[in-house]
This record gives structure tokens, C-alpha cells and sequence, in this order.
């Protein structure tokens, strides 16, 4: 069984601008539309998309709390989210113009019984199962909170990590199955431009010597470096396109990767089918379907 963990999901509400967004404006939408999110979310979603069932954890509140269950449950997702009192599910801002800006809420006070029937539920994965830990970890929940989890998993379960350098950082100690931070926050994180592909190879080498498995990192349009637990490093450019819409291209590379080793068991063709799947969503409007991301797949030929 494959368990995504979202900590803090949210209703992602895309609204596109005919002109360009200026603080103290008043604008009006031309589009808008309302999606499930959170990184586990879209992981689940697009696991769906790729014939693969997951079960869907996290906090949920409030009444945007009932339509992120109402949405996910629709997407035909198993779920198991805890409802907590306080608060409501965070609705999450993406206003698009000629660029794209972003405006990620708060989410739901959650208390330490909400994170104890978490728990309960993690203890439950079963050696082999896949869990999936993604996203922000909100300002109201104990920042350690997946090391605990982590740490109430069975020794053989396979970890994924889909968060920033800080928050997984941490946690390489506990050896993750595969990390995957962005090209963006890798710099950031490091405090340095990782200007050609040698040097993030040497980056994510860095990563995996402090313990991860695997290191994916993501690069947008550029593709992604894959360094493996055999020393293999692969620079895996995308298989084209423009990108239309971002949100969600990333986690949609976690359920690429996990569905390809799930059937092929191999690593290096996990990462080519991450490439595929990202790429899928960023030019799809939404998590993109099975159909095209096996197309992308194509379109890179024989590895
Ligand atoms: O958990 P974070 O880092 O705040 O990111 C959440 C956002 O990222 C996404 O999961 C896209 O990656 C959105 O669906 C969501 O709004």
C-alpha cells in the first residue's frame, strides 16, 4: 500500500488576472477555479491518474475541511484524514497574471490527541508499504512532527520525503527511500548557485552521503539531476513543452517515481517516468491524466 501524509492539505484557488497584479489593486478574476491540494494530495491524485491507489493522511477543519474530503473522495482517493475542531483546512492562493503569485494560508490548530490519532494511523503501515511524507509542516504543529512519524514506522517501510532542504535535512539520519527538493531551494538552502549539472549532482551526492537513499532534484524546465543509492547520477532533461501550470508538477514527479519502481523495480527508470509525470502537469491545466503522461514517457525514448 502507498500512504501519502499531508500535514497541512489545502483547497488550492487558481484565479487568472488579465492584467498584472499590483499590491493595492483591484482587480477582477476572468478565470477561476477551485482544486484539491497539498503536496500529498496531488501525489495521491496523480497515483490515481496512474492506476495506483493510495490512502491520503492529514489534518482537515472546518467547512473547507468538507470540501477538500468531499473533492479528494471524489478523485476516487482512499482517505483518512483526522478532523480536527480548531480552525479551518487552508485555502491556498495562486494568482496568475504574466507570472504566477502565490499566497499559502495557515491551516488548523491541531492539538497533540489530533497528532496521537495520526500516529495510531502511521503505526498501522506495514513493512514494504510506501509512506509518503509532504509538504509544510504549519506554524500550530510541533516542527518535528515527521521525525515522529518516522519514527512510529516498521523498519522496511520506504520513507519519501517531499519537503524543502530544512525540513528533510533533519531527517536523513533516519534513511529516507528518496528526497526530492527543487533546483530553487536546494540554492537556497546552501546558500550558493549550483550553476551546471555537475555541481547539483555534487549537491544531491552530498544529500545522499548524510544519509537519503536517493536524491531527486527537480529543475523545472531543465529536467532533473537523480542521484542513486549505487552511485549512479543521471541528468534526465524533460521531454519539452511549456508549462502552462506549476502547481502540483513536482509532487506529480513523487507519484511518476513511485508507480514506474512499484511495476519495474528500477530506479534509474523511476526517475525518467518523475520526468514524464512532472512534466505531464506542468503543461496540463491540472494534475495531468495517464494518457499524456505516458505520451511525454514516449517521447524520451528507451533509456
Ligand atoms: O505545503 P506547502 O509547501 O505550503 O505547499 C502547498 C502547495 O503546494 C502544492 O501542493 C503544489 O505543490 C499545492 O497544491 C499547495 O497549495
Amino acid at each position: 500500500m502507498i500512504y501519502t501524509v499531508t500535514s497541512s492539505p489545502s483547497l488550492d484557488l487558481i484565479v487568472s488576472l488579465s492584467s498584472t497584479l499590483e499590491s493595492g489593486g483591484n482587480f477582477r478574476a476572468i478565470e477561476e477555479e477551485l482544486r484539491p491540494g497539498g503536496k500529498g494530495i496531488n501525489i495521491s491524485i496523480m497515483l490515481k491518474n496512474l492506476g495506483c491507489n493510495s490512502t491520503a493522511l492529514g489534518f482537515v477543519a472546518g467547512f473547507s475541511g468538507d470540501e477538500l474530503m468531499r473533492m479528494t473522495m471524489a478523485s476516487g482517493i482512499n482517505t483518512g484524514f483526522i478532523r480536527v475542531r480548531r480552525g479551518r483546512t487552508r485555502i491556498n492562493i495562486r494568482i496568475k497574471d504574466t507570472k504566477e503569485t502565490k499566497i499559502n494560508g495557515l491551516g488548523p490548530t491541531v492539538t497533540s490527541d489530533d497528532i496521537n490519532y495520526l500516529i495510531n494511523k502511521i503505526k498501522i503501515i506495514k513493512e514494504n508499504d510506501i509512506l509518503v511524507l509532504a509538504g509544510m509542516v504549519p506554524p500550530s504543529l510541533p516542527q518535528d512532527i515527521y521525525r515522529t512519524f518516522f519514527e512510529n514506522i516498521k523498519a522496511g517501510t520506504k520513507v519519501i520525503i517531499d519537503t524543502p532542504p530544512d525540513v528533510f535535512a533533519p531527517l536523513l539520519e533516519l534513511k529516507p527511500f528518496l528526497v526530492k527538493p527543487n533546483l530553487y531551494e536546494l540554492q537556497d538552502f546552501l546558500q550558493k548557485e549550483l550553476s551546471d549539472n555537475d555541481k547539483v549532482i555534487e549537491a544531491a551526492r552530498a544529500i545522499r552521503d548524510k544519509g537519503a537513499q536517493n536524491v531527486l532534484v527537480s529543475m523545472g524546465k531543465n529536467g532533473a539531476v537523480f542521484v542513486d543509492c549505487e552511485d549512479n547520477a543521471y541528468v534526465i532533461a524533460t521531454p519539452g513543452g511549456d508549462a502552462i501550470d506549476r502547481t502540483g508538477a513536482g509532487d506529480s514527479m513523487i507519484a511518476g517515481f513511485i508507480s514506474d519502481y512499484l511495476e519495474s523495480a528500477d530506479l534509474k527508470s523511476a526517475a525518467y517516468m518523475a520526468v514524464a509525470t512532472g512534466a505531464a502537469t506542468a503543461t496540463y491545466k491540472g494534475i495531468a491524466p495517464k494518457e499524456y503522461v505516458r505520451e511525454l514517457r514516449e517521447c524520451m525514448g528507451e533509456i
